[in-house]
């Protein structure tokens, strides 16, 4: 890790920390990080930077419960089982922070693009593209005028409803590593047709990630589809056993 590198994460396990910090006493948040108080209200207040070893611990052991549990806070399922994640998609400041504890937390490989579907992944998409310093790209369910070329990822759903997302061809180079993301993942058809497109891009996948996962399904399909790192920060139960009152 070079000096940049060090100071990054060291700045990150601050906000991590100050994050926690906003709903916890100093006595509190000593307890949730097993670090001392004292040195706590320092790293908080700007005074002192956490060494890297508990820095890392922070941004990814600490960080990734911390923002476990403020996600789930924040999602609100209705009587259905029908997610509503609008709390935690709208706040950029929340999924930058989000971020890095995501890229550090599930072994993805430094990609050269995010890849979602528009419209509610776009945010998440975008941070994790910018904490990585890479492009951002989203798929949408109409052609962009004036762009000539697509790749076009097309799947009968189980809803009997076709469904096609169309990237611009020039987003995706031949060769490139894209990670995959989404800030749910359900059925596991929109992140089966973004690998599609990665597919015919002749991309590498370097994960797939969602915030959410409703139920196992979408996790499991995307499994089948790559060999890459799969993960959820968080799961809820899927909508068919909500609706059946489990
Ligand atoms: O795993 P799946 O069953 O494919 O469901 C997940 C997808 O559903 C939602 O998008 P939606 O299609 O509702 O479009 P939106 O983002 O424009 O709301 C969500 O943002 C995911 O993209």
């Amino acid at each position: 890790m070079n000096r940049a590198e060090k100071a990054a994460l060291q700045l990150r396990a601050v906000d991590v920390l100050r994050m926690l910090k906003e709903t916890r006493t100093y006595d509190e948040l000593a307890e949730t990080t097993g670090l001392p108080a004292g040195d706590l209200n320092r790293y908080v207040n700007g005074h002192v930077l956490p060494g890297t070893d508990r820095a890392r611990e922070v941004v990814e052991e600490l960080g990734r419960e911390a923002l476990a549990a403020e996600l789930e806070a924040r999602i609100r399922v209705d009587d259905e089982g029908y997610v509503d994640n609008s709390a935690t998609v709208f706040d950029q400041p929340f999924l930058d922070l989000a971020a890095p504890v995501v890229a550090n937390g599930f072994d993805f490989d430094r990609p050269d693009v995010v890849l979602t579907a528009a419209t509610d992944g776009i945010t998440l998409a975008a941070a994790l593209a910018s904490y990585y310093g890479v492009r951002c790209a989203y798929a949408k369910k109409s052609k962009e005028t004036a762009v000539e070329e697509f790749i076009e990822a097309r799947q009968r759903l189980q809803s009997g409803i076709e469904l096609t997302y169309y990237l611009p061809a020039s987003a995706i180079d031949p060769g490139e590593s894209v990670l995959v993301v989404d800030d749910l993942i359900r059925s596991g058809e929109t992140q089966e047709l973004l690998l599609d497109i990665a597919h015919t891009a002749e991309a590498d996948v370097a994960g797939v990630f969602a915030l959410i996962a409703a139920g196992e399904d979408g996790i499991e399909r995307a499994r089948d589809r790559t060999d890459a790192p799969v993960g959820a920060l968080t799961s809820v139960a899927p909508t068919t056993d909500r609706v059946t009152g489990d």
